[in-house]
């Protein structure tokens, strides 16, 4: 069913709102008339956050240091914070490399952080969020990636969290409806922001080749069509042309409140599964390619 969430006047906390996604999140919120949280861990990023909100907008914001792996810090700050409208899931961390060289350390600590993470931010916040004041319609919305729609050579790690984070989402959704509390998922592209630039430094070559056909977006483009999805209570949010036919391409089981999307996905399936045949092709054909001319090389 359709379904309206307002923003003003409420509520938002944003998890990894320091900087980046979260940060454009934060802003747009903000633009928009909400009470703003954000939580991280660097104070330092966490204050000058907060004063760039406060430089554009006449809003109140708070801040909270925490690591979202440490379930007590993450309560208190939330109990700090006050029952929250507009739950924003956002931190993670991504680190792209092959599997086979990948230490077992690092898969860990993203599955800790991005997945376990945000277990321990909705736990904490559920309680309060279920003892809402006005009642009015609520939402928790989760920071996938299109790497959580498809698997993409370099990501086995980060897919697997953010493919989680699906599931986490799915079953939720079932479970909350009845508290008024809508789940989103946002699917965005490569998003031009300071983790991005570091991760492209260990980046296998075969990655690169593959993410070149997608060109980057910007975080506050991401931050806009972030909060226009959880106002319009979308499920999916892609965050692009490409992202939205990779949406209808991967659409599953999933809710959609819209009719006339479930439409397009009952009416375009086929045609979509064609189209994602092709990709998998083309992302074969671009591996085989590499590994080809690097042999090559190599006798040379
Ligand atoms: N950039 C991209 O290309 C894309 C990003 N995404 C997803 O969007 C989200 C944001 O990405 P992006 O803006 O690039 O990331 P950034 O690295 O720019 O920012 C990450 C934010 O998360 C916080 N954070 C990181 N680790 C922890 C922790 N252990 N506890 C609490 N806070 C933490 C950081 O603050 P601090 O370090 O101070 O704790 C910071 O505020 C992530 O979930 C990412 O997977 C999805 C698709 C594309
Ligand atoms: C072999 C199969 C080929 C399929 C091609 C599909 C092309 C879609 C490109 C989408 C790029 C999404 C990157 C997300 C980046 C991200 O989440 C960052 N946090 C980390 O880089």
């Amino acid at each position: 069913r359709p379904i309206n969430i307002p923003i003003k006047n409420r509520h938002v906390f944003i998890t990894g709102g320091s900087m980046g996604i979260g940060l454009a999140i934060a802003k747009q919120a903000a633009s928009e008339g909400a009470r703003i949280s954000l939580l991280a861990r660097s104070v330092d990023r966490l204050q000058k956050a907060k004063e760039s909100i406060c430089q554009a907008y006449e809003v109140e914001v708070s801040i909270f240091s925490a690591d979202v792996r440490d379930y007590d810090a993450v309560e208190r700050a939330i109990k700090e914070a006050g029952p929250i409208d507009v739950l924003v899931v956002n931190h993670g961390v991504y680190y792209m490399e092959e599997f086979e060289t990948q230490g077992l350390d690092v898969m860990k600590t993203m599955i800790d952080v991005t997945l376990m993470g945000s277990f321990n931010v909705i736990k904490a916040a559920l309680p309060l969020m279920k003892d809402r004041k006005d009642k009015g319609p609520a939402s928790i919305a989760l920071m996938s990636s299109m790497a959580g729609q498809a698997g993409i050579y370099g990501f086995a790690a980060y897919s697997a969290t953010k493919f989680g984070i699906r599931g986490l989402a799915e079953a939720l959704q079932q479970e909350l409806l009845v508290n008024n509390i809508h789940l989103s998922i946002i699917f965005p592209p490569v998003t031009e922001t300071s983790g991005i630039e570091q991760a492209r430094e260990r980046m296998p070559e075969i990655t690169k080749i593959i993410l070149e056909s997608s060109p980057g977006m910007k975080a506050e483009e991401v931050g806009k069509i972030t909060i226009q999805g959880i106002k319009s209570g979308s499920f999916s949010i892609p965050c692009r042309l490409d992202g939205r036919a990779v949406a209808i391409a991967t659409a599953g089981l999933s809710p959609q409140t819209s009719f006339l999307m479930a439409s397009i996905e009952v009416v375009f399936a086929g045609l979509f599964r064609f189209v994602a045949l092709l990709l998998q092709w083309r992302g074969f054909e671009i591996i085989e390619k590499y590994n080809y001319s690097h042999k090559k090389q190599q006798v040379e």
